[in-house]
């Protein structure tokens, strides 16, 4: 028998094309007072598109990269009041100015970001008894024992909102115990007082020099107690949790910095002088690179300070890492962090 044409044939049914996932960050500068909006912008649009379907005709697509382009674009032209706002901006845009296109659905996601607390605003830090007799209160002093305090105080640095996730580990064997506890997800942001410059050049650097830059990660660290046998005072755990993330959200904010490895030795160093608990801190910091928007083919220019739109990559990434010791103790917490 020869294949004839069935009796009831394919045909194309609900479909939309547009790019998934730009990620979209405008930082505002007013003065020293900076604010970011931070975006995550999907859009979808669909309408008189069965010819690319069926015979591949492009005639009726604006491409995707198009629709990334515009997104970036607005985001610099008419700023980001609100995701809702921006969104609405852009849905009426891509329906009203392409015929063929009869809806757009954009999607967004807005993470939201906290200023660090101003340092100073709670220079009682870690003088507080932790009662017991416990190892952990503090006996380096606070404020003002930075090298680059006199840069801090800037309100350019930012925790994203939402709760790391806290993790502990806790090896006993019958005589001797060992716990490292740590935490993983918090996300932190400078949006000035960064620089990279001065690195290597081989024939396959392209990376240029940078005298402004955008430093941000997602931290992962573990830190490693000294107390090891139920003959010794047990640390406050919960108040020792608190100073530690303290002390490394402000040694990140307060650094100026030249590399992401110089704040990461930073942030551990400034947890053993300040908490005699605590002997071994590792860190795992990607950096997470944001790209100024080469916004020039639209006639924009983008390095103003009215408000910078960069793209926020998320692979590959640098990822620094480093353990940072008290002077004369063990190196113990596995080098890779997935492995605690
Ligand atoms: O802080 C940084 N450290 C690096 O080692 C590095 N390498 C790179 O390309 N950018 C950066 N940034």
């Amino acid at each position: 028998m020869t294949p004839s044409r069935p009796a009831r044939p394919a045909v194309l049914s609900q479909n939309q094309y547009g790019k998934a996932e730009n990620r979209v960050v405008r930082i505002t500068r007013d003065g020293t007072t900076h604010h970011i909006k931070d975006l995550n912008v999907s859009v979808a649009l669909s309408g008189a598109m069965d010819e690319v379907h069926y015979s591949g005709s492009n005639a009726n697509v604006l491409p995707t990269d198009t629709t990334k382009n515009t997104v970036y674009a607005f985001a610099k032209k008419h700023g980001i009041e609100s995701a809702e706002q921006f969104g609405i901006h852009l849905a009426r845009h891509f329906v009203t100015s392409q015929e063929p296109i009869r809806t757009a659905r954009v999607r967004i996601e807005e993470y939201a970001w906290e200023r660090i607390a101003d340092p100073g605003a709670d220079s009682g830090a870690d003088t507080a008894s932790t009662g017991g007799g416990s190892p952990s209160a503090d006996t380096a002093s606070t404020g003002g024992g930075s090298p680059s305090a006199d840069t801090a105080g800037g309100r350019h640095s930012f925790v994203r909102r939402g709760q790391e996730t806290r993790v502990t580990q806790i090896t006993y064997d019958g005589s001797s115990w060992e716990v490292v506890s740590g935490l993983k997800d918090l996300v932190v942001m400078n949006t000035t007082n960064s620089e990279f410059w001065g690195y290597v050049k081989d024939e396959y650097t392209t990376l240029k020099e940078a005298y402004d830059r955008v430093l941000a990660t997602e931290v992962s660290g573990r830190w490693r107690f000294n107390w090891t046998g139920d003959d010794q005072p047990m640390p406050d755990w919960e108040e020792s949790y608190r100073r530690v993330r303290e002390h490394m959200l402000r040694a990140f904010a307060e650094t100026y910095s030249l590399s992401l490895q110089q704040t990461l030795y930073q942030m551990g160093a400034r947890i053993i002088d300040h908490r005699e608990e605590i002997d071994e801190v590792r860190f795992s910091l990607p950096n997470k690179h944001h790209f100024l928007v080469d916004l020039e083919p639209f006639g924009l220019k983008n390095d103003t300070p009215e408000g910078a739109v960069y793209f926020a990559a998320d692979r590959p990434y640098g990822l620094i890492e480093a353990t940072i010791l008290r002077d004369g103790s063990e190196a113990r917490i596995p080098v890779d962090l997935t492995n605690l």
